[in-house]
């Protein structure tokens, strides 16, 4: 389908907007009026040059309190659109947004309303312009689009259609379903964008907490699926009020963008094959428009490696801790600066150079990439490039095995291997048995796996770095949490498997401060799953690497809220065990100390089917992280 964003979800001027949305591959832009009006290009030049960087104008807006007033005030609300109409032939867009009266003296008169659209809709058809009429959630009579489609009916002119926007109708929990009775060509114009869910007043939520398809809490593939239902063919457009995108890099924002809508058209194009999903045996009747369809979505099976990279001193931080968790050096790099430390089946890299930069790491250690197992990790390259996932070229010898790497937002490498793979295989193989001097072993722990990697994000990149996971590695995100750290208010979100092979925690500091974003990059962390949390406890201090303490009071409110036996309280606090709860499910778990500024390991055990991260036990870790970090 035609692809479109509003100038207003990008930051920038008119020019570097239309570049922008150019760049990401969209096709169009809604011009807004502001974005025109504060540009230094006459309205010619704006039209040569959108035409110049193969982008449309679909829609010029917003058009406002035009209906429902009084005689006089028509009038000189037709001279006001006549004068828009003009500059509208001059930038060639042949559709103008209306949206519904949001001033107090509206006129509580449908008939009157679409009388007087019928005359807007009669003026601009000399123009070569068409109405697309909108209703606002906060318009002060027409406020959803069953009533703007009344309207717009009742007015019953071919330049005069509605204009649906997804925000309107989902934040007030408007049935879209309804939409399917609207006549597809009845339908002028489609705006899309998604939100978290807020309990606030609409129009605020609107201005300031919109974003893009999959990055909020509304079913924007369910929505759209009515609207194409009713025969909409026009353009998917993004109109996104967002804070955060107001003040980013406009090329950034219109790839997230762009990316949101191709997951979208992919979702609809594999709904509406049905079950079976094999584009052969549609169950529903075919739209007449054609959907992007992207590579299957990827499957992981969990991670098969996650690379740690540090410089010498923090090297030997790691390892230790690494050795103490029970984990072996088993192999080195043929030809890079890199080990493999096992546990079973369990990897973790540990590189000494930078895998960006090519030369020794310098900096606090830190993860700097995810191996993730799947089936076909060709395929799995394949989507990430059609979701505008950055490719990351590697440097390696001729002899060594190809995996395919993308760049995640926040600058971590995302790594497909085949799932599957033992010691003798494809990219395994590029390593060899280390020098016997070189060996380190660990002792017998019950680790069972990487259960999640923690990572920070900035927080302007929170949003499309969860979009990435999301649709890169076929993760469901979580609900955001809001978590208070003793220096802020941290954003947290889960994105996981269904079936839990993967898991990834994305943190963000609300407001960008506190030691958890100061550290470079951003706090991380690697938790391990075990069996036995007291066991694994146990050997990392026999291995000399102490847990991190949690304050006494925590285990005195523990007593006070749970009914773990005193014996096992007193070992917990021994050993700096967290305990959750939800339903039938538990949860335990430790962490080491930050081993530099920024990276630090946790390990859990989960009981009776408990799913989450023990969220409820952040601010008490982080605060015993602080009062570590400043001893
Ligand atoms: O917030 C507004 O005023 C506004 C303007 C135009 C739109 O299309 C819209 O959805 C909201
Ligand atoms: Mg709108």
């Amino acid at each position: 389908m035609r692809r479109s964003i509003a100038t207003v979800s990008l930051s920038g001027t008119l020019e570097e907007k239309l570049r922008a949305a150019a760049a990401a591959g969209f096709d169009g832009v809604e011009v807004f009026d502001n974005d025109l009006v504060a540009s230094p290009m006459p309205p010619r030049e704006v039209r040569g040059l959108a035409e110049s960087l193969g982008l449309g104008l679909d829609l010029y807006q917003p058009f406002r309190d035009f209906e429902g007033v009084d005689d006089a005030r028509l009038e000189r609300n037709l001279r006001r659109a006549e004068a828009k109409f003009a500059l509208m032939v001059e930038l060639g867009v042949h559709t103008l947004l209306v949206c519904s009266n949001a001033s107090e003296s509206a006129i509580d008169d449908d008939a009157r309303a679409a009388a007087q659209l019928h005359r807007l809709a009669e003026t601009a058809a000399p123009f070569g312009v068409r109405i697309a009429y909108e209703a606002l959630a906060w318009g002060s009579r027409v406020d959803d689009y069953a009533h703007s489609w009344r309207v717009v009916a009742e007015a019953d002119h071919p330049s005069l259609g509605v204009c649906l926007d997804s925000f309107h109708i989902l934040s007030k929990g408007d049935d879209p379903a309804g939409i399917r009775g609207i006549p597809g060509e009845k339908i002028f114009f489609l705006q899309l964008a998604d939100a978290p869910h807020m309990a606030m007043d609409v129009l605020q939520w609107s201005r300031h907490h919109r974003c893009f398809p999959g990055q909020g809490g509304f079913d924007l593939t369910a929505f759209t699926g009515h609207v194409l239902a009713a025969g909409y063919t026009g353009p998917l457009s993004l109109e996104v009020f967002n804070d955060v995108f107001r003040a980013s890099d406009p090329r950034r924002t219109a790839a997230d963008a762009l990316r949101s809508l191709s997951v979208l058209e992919d979702a609809l194009s594999r709904e509406q094959d049905g079950p079976g999903g094999d584009g052969a045996a549609p169950t529903g009747a075919r739209p007449a428009v054609t959907l992007t369809r992207l590579p299957d979505p990827v499957e992981p099976a969990g991670y098969a490696f996650v690379e740690v990279a540090a410089e010498e001193d923090s090297a030997e931080r790691v390892r230790a801790v690494l050795a103490a968790l029970g984990f072996e050096h088993t192999r080195d790099h043929r030809s890079k600066p890199v080990q493999m430390w096992r546990h079973g089946a369990t990897r973790i890299l540990l590189n000494s150079a930078d895998p960006r930069l090519g030369h020794t790491w310098s900096g606090d250690a830190a993860a700097t990439a995810l191996g993730i197992a799947v089936a076909d990790p060709d395929g799995a390259a394949h989507r990430a490039e059609r979701l505008l996932a950055p490719p990351l070229p590697r440097r390696r010898d001729p002899s060594e095995s190809r995996l395919h790497a993308v760049a995640a937002p926040d600058g971590t490498s995302v790594f497909f291997c085949p799932a599957g793979a033992v010691e003798g295989d494809s990219w395994l193989e590029d390593f060899s048995a280390p020098a016997a001097q070189g060996l380190r072993r660990g002792s017998a722990t019950p680790l069972t796996g990487i259960d999640h990697v923690g990572l920070f994000q900035p927080f302007d990149h929170f949003d499309e770095a969860s979009l990435f996971y999301r649709s890169v590695l076929g993760l469901e995100p979580a609900q955001n949490l809001e978590l208070a750290a003793p220096d802020g208010l941290v954003r947290s979100r889960a994105l996981t498997r269904p079936d839990a092979a993967l898991r990834i925690a994305l943190n963000a500091s609300v407001l960008g401060r506190g030691f958890q974003a100061d550290a470079a990059g951003g706090a991380q962390h690697i938790a391990l799953g075990c069996g036995d949390v007291f066991a694994v406890a146990q050997a990392m201090g026999e291995g000399g690497v102490a847990t991190l303490r949690i304050s006494d009071n925590y285990y005195a409110d523990l007593a006070s809220r749970t009914d773990l036996s005193p014996a096992i309280r007193e070992r917990m606090r021994e050993h700096g065990i967290l305990y959750d709860r939800a339903g039938d499910g538990e949860f335990f778990h430790f962490y080491t100390p930050m081993l530099d500024g920024r990276l630090f390991f946790e390990v859990v055990q989960r009981k009776g089917g408990y799913d989450g991260y023990g969220a409820a036990n952040t601010p008490f870790r982080m605060a015993a992280q602080r009062a570590e970090r400043s001893q």
